[in-house]
């Protein structure tokens, strides 16, 4: 999808959050937004998942999206299954594989427990694996998240960093906004940083010698043997470096949330899996 020459500012203010932003997001991609407090981040985003329309240019080509706000929306009268079946429907699922859909992310995020307590009555955290679970169930092609891993914990952030590479691996886009510079570290493929109403391209450290893999963030190593005269699979999730073995095998190195996706892709191409270990790479 493409934004061109979009501006936004509020009311009948003259100051413009943004302006003159042209941006492409190409499919099979994850893209960082960072910016300080206020910079205009999540106007940015509200406007990429089409919640908000720009005051000037055009934004074109959005495909099917979901979205995860910075603030929890105002709860509906509805528990936790209800509403994320009926978020299913509005995705276009059928009731049945709606519920079902609903309850598996339910069971994923660890929040079971809660399917049938009203919406009102959640904890914060509860509340924000439900947001969290709405935007993944309809696998969408695009993903925008504004800090959505916040009061999320440990368990559920994984499962969210994984979902993250899974729609990449898919063929989706991901914008994403989180205040841990941390956060999928060494996984975008591209950061860009809203600053005085622009948005401009910045490039991740990756130091000499790393390949295309950065330097920060767990990295998945991979050992894996091809059948006889048959090369990688092409793009592959999470785009590994990749290093021959002395003895005929293939060392893949790609950032860990995409250890589940890349395993798939290789296995999909028949190749063998010797060994996977998960590298933590100092900051
Ligand atoms: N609905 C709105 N009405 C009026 N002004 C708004 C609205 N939404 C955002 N703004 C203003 O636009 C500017 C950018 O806000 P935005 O929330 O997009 O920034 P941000 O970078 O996401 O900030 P933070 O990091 O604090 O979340 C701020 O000055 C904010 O007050």
């Amino acid at each position: 999808m493409k934004l061109a020459g979009v501006g936004r500012r509020y009311g009948l203010r003259k100051h413009w959050v943004l302006r003159g932003v042209d941006l492409s997001l190409p499919e099979r991609s994850l893209v960082r937004v960072q910016g300080v407090n206020g910079s205009g981040k999540s106007t940015l985003l509200r406007l990429i998942a089409g919640i908000d329309a720009p005051s000037a240019g055009r934004i074109s080509g959005r495909p099917p999206s979901a979205y995860v706000p910075e603030r929890f929306p105002a709860a509906m009268p509805l528990t936790a299954l209800g509403y994320l079946t009926h978020m299913g429907r509005v995705h276009g699922l059928r009731r049945d594989a709606a519920a079902g859909e609903a309850r598996e992310w339910l069971e994923r995020f660890g929040a079971d427990a809660y399917a049938r307590t009203p919406l009102a009555e959640l904890s914060k955290g509860s509340s924000q694996k439900v947001v969290v679970a709405q935007a993944l169930l309809a696998r969408p092609r695009l993903l925008v998240l504004d800090e959505a891993w916040t009061g999320l914990d440990q368990n559920a952030r994984t499962v969210l960093d994984r979902s993250v590479a899974e729609r990449v691996a898919e063929g989706g886009t991901v914008v994403f906004v989180d205040h841990d510079p941390a956060r999928l570290a060494g996984s975008p493929d591209v950061t860009y940083r809203v600053e005085g109403a622009a948005v401009r391209e910045v490039a991740e450290h990756v130091p000499p010698g790393h390949g295309g893999v950065p330097a920060t963030g767990p990295r998945v190593r991979i050992e894996a043997e091809g059948p006889p005269g048959v090369a990688l699979p092409p793009e592959l999730p999470g785009s590994p470096r990749t290093e021959q073995t002395s003895d005929g095998a293939t060392v893949l190195t790609a950032p860990a949330p995409y250890s589940d996706a890349l395993l798939r892709g290789l296995l999909a191409g028949h190749w063998h899996i010797r060994s996977v270990a998960v590298e933590e790479i100092p900051r």
